[in-house]
């Protein structure tokens, strides 16, 4: 279970760690024992029984960390065999190997000895971790390519060997091409995840992950720029079952609650026969709880919206929305899906002057991406949900950056792309994905990994999410926590459906999971404290 949800990047975990050092909270070796014991316990817990295990050591603290393992390991009663390499360790590590030497030797890490030993057992990768800087090479590579052949039950130290923890990108590999790194079954990582861990191939290779508490809370407030919140599924505490329902939605307003209170969302729709992403988009506003909404496509589209939902209001705009946008009571707009390209662009020349709540999708982002003017006019108001295909025409540089394979660690990571792109334009961007990542221009992030759900890739989710996020923004919830709201209902409905979901599905799924959100206690705690199940 993830009980942390700040996700550091391996910099700011090392000035924690730093920190902790120097202000004598703990030694360097005391973490280092508790990084082991905690992989050692993880270990014990899945498999009870003493039994073979073969404990790979880099030349690094996480080689370190692998002969306090061995050596824990083999008080326990297990048959430990231990690979290493001959670099001179740092100190830490070199006084944990000579722990282990007291007990047991150190045969090289290379291929042939990993193949010559007895076959069978659990591996333990402790070769590489936060400090890996270039891709591995000679003896590692080809075991760490053996490994992914060969599949063992693998625990990795920190993270599976090779992986960025700053980026989830395999360094020297294509990006996305992992089908012959090892996979671990599960990754016991130290004290907070790092972004690796939850984007790009992270959530792949790492199996389950499990944070260990390595006793560096009391040193959370060193200094760290802005760390990024990951909002993993939820699901209710079982120690809190009945938190009183404060969260923004059932918040009534003050003294005579009337839909008006709860905002008007404007839909903006497209031409005749077009109609069906905007509905969608619509369905979700209402049943996320904006008070009103009015689905507007132009006049001759207008036949096409007959029918349900009543609830749904429909008003005829051409070309033009200076006469719509003069009821200010309209307090967020959704234009994008469904609504065309031209359409969008002309549309958006009235409506970013407006400096309304507005989420861009889908035809927007692309008439965003067609004229320059357009793009200089976004504000901070704006919501903007791109998939990778919609933010490389946005952004070309920023998802050159991104997809050119990485040759040394930090490599650009979907969070840098995502807070650079926020950052460029002066909009919230929500880049999406299973690890969809929503970045607000003044650097603050969220990761949401919804990798469980990959049936949540269907045709139309996309317009169910920008509605869900405009009705929230209607509900007057600022741009970045409507986002990451959004996204947490989004793909909670489709958790919560299960496979064979189809788009109309999720407004449909919208009240089940706003009735699970009453059980948390505010929308901060829905934004900070979530479990991941
Ligand atoms: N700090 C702490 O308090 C705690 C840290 N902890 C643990 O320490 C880990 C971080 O340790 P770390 O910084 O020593 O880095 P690590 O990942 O072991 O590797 C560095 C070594 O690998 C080398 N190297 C890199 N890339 C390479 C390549 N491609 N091919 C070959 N060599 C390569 C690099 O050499 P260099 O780049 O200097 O030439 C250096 O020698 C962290 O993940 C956690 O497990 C825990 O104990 C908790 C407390
Ligand atoms: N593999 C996946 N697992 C989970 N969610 C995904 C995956 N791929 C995409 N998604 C999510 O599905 C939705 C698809 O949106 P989008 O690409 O705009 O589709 P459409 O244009 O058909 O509506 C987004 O919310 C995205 O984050
Ligand atoms: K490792």
């Amino acid at each position: 279970m993830l009980e942390s949800t700040e996700v550091l990047t391996t910099a700011q975990m090392r000035a924690i760690e730093s920190a902790a050092m120097a202000t004598g909270q703990a030694t360097g070796l005391q973490l280092m024992e508790r990084a082991g014991r905690a992989v050692a316990g993880q270990i014990r817990l899945r498999w009870p029984k003493p039994r073979r295990v073969t404990v790979l050591c880099g030349p690094g603290n996480n080689g370190g960390d692998g002969y306090v393992v061995a050596r824990l390991l083999h008080r326990a009663g297990w048959q430990v065999r231990v690979l290493g390499t001959d670099n001179p360790p740092g100190p830490d590590a070199a006084q944990m190997k000579r722990q282990w030497q007291g007990i047991g030797r150190i045969e090289p890490l290379t291929l042939a000895v990993l193949q010559g030993g007895a076959e069978g057992g659990v591996h333990v990768d402790a070769i590489f971790g936060t400090g890996l800087t270039r891709p591995p090479e000679g003896e590692v590579a080809a075991i760490l390519h053996h490994l992914g052949r060969i599949k063992p039950p693998l625990v990795a130290v920190d993270c599976p060997s090779g992986l960025c923890m700053d980026s989830g990108a395999l360094l020297g590999h294509p990006r996305g091409g992992g089908d012959l790194a090892p996979h671990a079954n599960v990754t016991v990582a130290f004290h907070r995840p790092k972004p690796g861990h939850v984007i790009g191939l992270g959530p792949l290779l790492c199996g389950e992950l499990v944070i260990a508490d390595i006793g560096l809370h009391d040193v959370d407030s060193a200094p760290t720029a802005r760390p990024a919140v990951i909002w993993p599924p939820f699901d209710i505490p079982r120690d809190q079952p009945d938190r009183p329902p404060t969260n923004p939605l059932l918040k009534q307003s003050p003294l005579h609650p009337h839909k008006y209170s709860h905002g008007h969302a404007l839909i903006l729709a497209g031409g005749p026969a077009r109609g069906g992403a905007a509905r969608l988009s619509a369905r979700a506003a209402l049943r996320i709880g904006a008070g009103l909404v009015t689905l507007a496509p132009p006049a001759e589209a207008l036949p096409d919206h007959i029918g349900q939902p009543d609830a749904l209001m429909r008003r005829a705009v051409d070309h033009e929305l200076q006469e719509t946008l003069a009821d200010t009571r309209l307090n967020a707009i959704c234009i994008g899906p469904g609504c065309g390209i031209d359409r969008a662009g002309a549309l958006l020349a009235d409506l970013l002057p407006a400096r309304r709540a507005t989420v861009l999708d889908a035809d927007a982002l692309t008439a965003l991406s067609r004229d320059a003017a357009l793009t200089a006019a976004l504000h901070d108001a704006c919501v903007l949900t791109p998939h990778m295909g919609e933010f490389a025409r946005l952004f070309p540089d920023l998802a050159e950056r991104l997809a050119a394979t990485p040759s040394e660690g930090p490599a650009y990571s979907k969070l840098d792309a995502a807070r650079d792109a926020a950052a460029r334009c002066g909009a919230v961007v929500l880049l999406k994905g299973p690890d969809t990542v929503i970045a607000a221009p003044d650097g603050r992030a969220r990761i949401h990994s919804a990798f469980d759900v990959p049936w949540l890739a269907t045709a139309g989710a996309g317009d169910a999410l920008a509605g869900m996020i405009t009705g929230l923004l209607a509900r007057s919830l600022p741009p970045l926590e409507a986002a990451s709201l959004g996204t947490l209902i989004h793909a909670q409905a489709a958790r919560l459906f299960g496979p064979g979901l189809i788009a109309d599905d999720l407004p449909e799924m919208i009240p089940q999971v706003l009735r699970a959100l009453q059980k948390f206690q505010s929308s901060s705690s829905v934004a900070t404290a979530l479990p991941m199940t």
